[in-house]
């Protein structure tokens, strides 16, 4: 059984108290050894200090690694550090040995994505063939000796790592392999988010907000909300910031003018190559970028691909895929969600269309522009200008994600019947 970290601002005595295993009497049984003002139970003591505490040989998916076990109050500590805490608030992730994780759990420890005032438990989930990595990266975590970090949890069965999880981002996957077409990749992915959407039903918070970054991320975040019912469809999002960043980028760069320049830039569709940057509504310096820019050519034959193949040309350059700037991006959309939309502004994250004021199908996961409160929750924004040209590129991406949704129909309960005809075997931006 593991021991539960208590964060409580107010005040109370300290309480340390070390879950260990003893291996005296009886080897599997733990014992719990409490230290209480300076007061040690003799009984357990003896076995205590004999026995060094294991280093989590098999860790259980639902109890703390390593340091995270000791459990404590924040009264006792800094105030000046603690007093204006939040309550923890946990935070489970997918692919958490992967290369995206291994920016983006440290950013979320330091509290650069929710916040300094806010402490975090982390509950990470990998696959059978990276635990022992998984539990490399908790080893780090404790070495980081992060304030904010409260609780480690590790393990392999999403039923018990998405444990009353606030918010869960679905990074791990697996990559398309040599010869595999894109309705296997669709359909070998789709399982892992059935699984999780299932287990998020099952037990995670029931407002919890749930990013798909793992590709192919729209379609496997549908099939994740479709598999939890009891969860708001609208708390579920498929990663489009990144490439939102991306075209950003490069409107700065044709513009000569610094980054942050640019506002209201929505990449509309699919996280695949038939993904739509778009630039009619976009502004740099509170102007519209077309004036800005004014070359039409330059936006619909050289911006519109670079932005949906930068992932590919990284690949060329690095040799592995985007990961830091996929973790800021990951960063960057909870911190939409997280704090009020600048008026005029908008952000890009792929939702279910069911009810979208741009008459796009229903029932998919399509990025859009929106904007939020900063309570967790957005609204769709509804008075983007739709020229020709962004009505027709949003159509090519509508079109494949209801091709996509059709190929994973087995994974979706109650889908209607359709038959899987990917014919266009699109790239996703970092395969090409
Ligand atoms: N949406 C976006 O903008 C965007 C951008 C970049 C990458 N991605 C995608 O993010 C995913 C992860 O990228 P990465 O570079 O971190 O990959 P990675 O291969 O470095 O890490 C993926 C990790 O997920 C783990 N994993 C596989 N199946 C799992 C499962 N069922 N449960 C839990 N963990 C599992 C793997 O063991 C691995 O450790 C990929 O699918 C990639 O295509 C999306």
């Amino acid at each position: 059984m593991g021991s539960r970290t208590l964060v409580q601002p107010g005040g109370g005595r300290q309480v340390l108290a070390l879950n260990l295993k003893a291996r005296s009497a009886k080897p599997s049984k733990r014992q719990l050894f409490v230290v209480a003002e300076r007061t040690i139970d003799v009984r357990t003591r003896a076995a205590a200090t004999a026995e060094r505490p294991l280093a989590v040989p098999q860790q259980e998916d639902n109890e703390n690694y390593g340091v995270f076990r000791l459990t404590y109050d924040i009264s006792n500590e800094d105030p000046k550090l603690t007093r204006t805490w939040k309550k923890t608030i946990k935070v489970a992730v997918s692919g958490a040995a992967g290369q995206i994780s291994n920016h983006l759990l440290f950013m979320l420890a330091s509290g650069g994505v929710f916040g300094l005032d806010q402490p975090i438990s982390l509950q990470l989930l990998g696959s059978e063939r990276s635990r022992e990595a998984l539990e490399g990266v908790a080893m780090e975590l404790e070495d980081s000796l992060y304030p904010l970090l409260r609780e480690v949890k590790i393990g392999i069965d999403p039923h018990k790592v998405f444990k009353d999880a606030d918010w869960a981002l679905l990074i791990g996957a697996k990559p398309r392999g040599p010869g595999m077409e894109r309705a296997d990749l669709l359909d070998i992915n789709g399982q892992i988010f059935q699984e999780q959407g299932k287990a998020l039903n099952e037990v995670a918070s029931e407002d919890v907000r749930v990013l798909v970054v793992g590709n192919p991320c729209n379609t496997n975040a549908l099939i994740a909300m479709e598999n939890a019912p009891r969860i708001p469809r609208k708390n579920f999002h498929a990663l489009t910031r990144l490439d939102e960043n991306r075209a950003k980028c490069q409107l700065a760069l044709k513009a000569e003018r610094f980054y942050t320049s640019v506002t209201n830039t929505c990449v509309w569709g699919n996280h695949s190559t038939t993904q739509v940057p778009d630039f009619v509504n976009a502004k740099i310096g509170g102007e519209p970028a077309e004036q800005v820019i004014n070359d039409d050519k330059w936006f619909k034959e050289d911006f519109t691909p670079k932005v949906a193949t930068r992932g590919g040309a990284l690949i060329k350059k690095w040799g592995r895929s985007s990961a830091a700037s996929t973790a800021v991006s990951v960063a960057d959309a909870i911190k939409s969600l997280t704090t009020p939309t600048p008026e005029g502004d908008c952000f890009s994250t792929a939702v279910c269309t069911d009810g979208n004021p741009y008459g796009i199908a229903e029932g998919i996961i399509f990025s859009m522009p929106c904007r939020s409160k900063g309570d967790g929750s957005y609204e769709v924004i509804d008075d983007f200008i739709i020229d020709d040209w962004l009505r027709a590129k949003i159509k090519e991406s509508e079109e494949e994600l209801l091709k996509e949704r059709a190929c994973v129909g087995h994974l979706i309960p109650n889908a209607p019947p359709a038959a899987c005809e990917i014919t266009l075997d699109t790239m996703l931006p970092g395969e090409n």
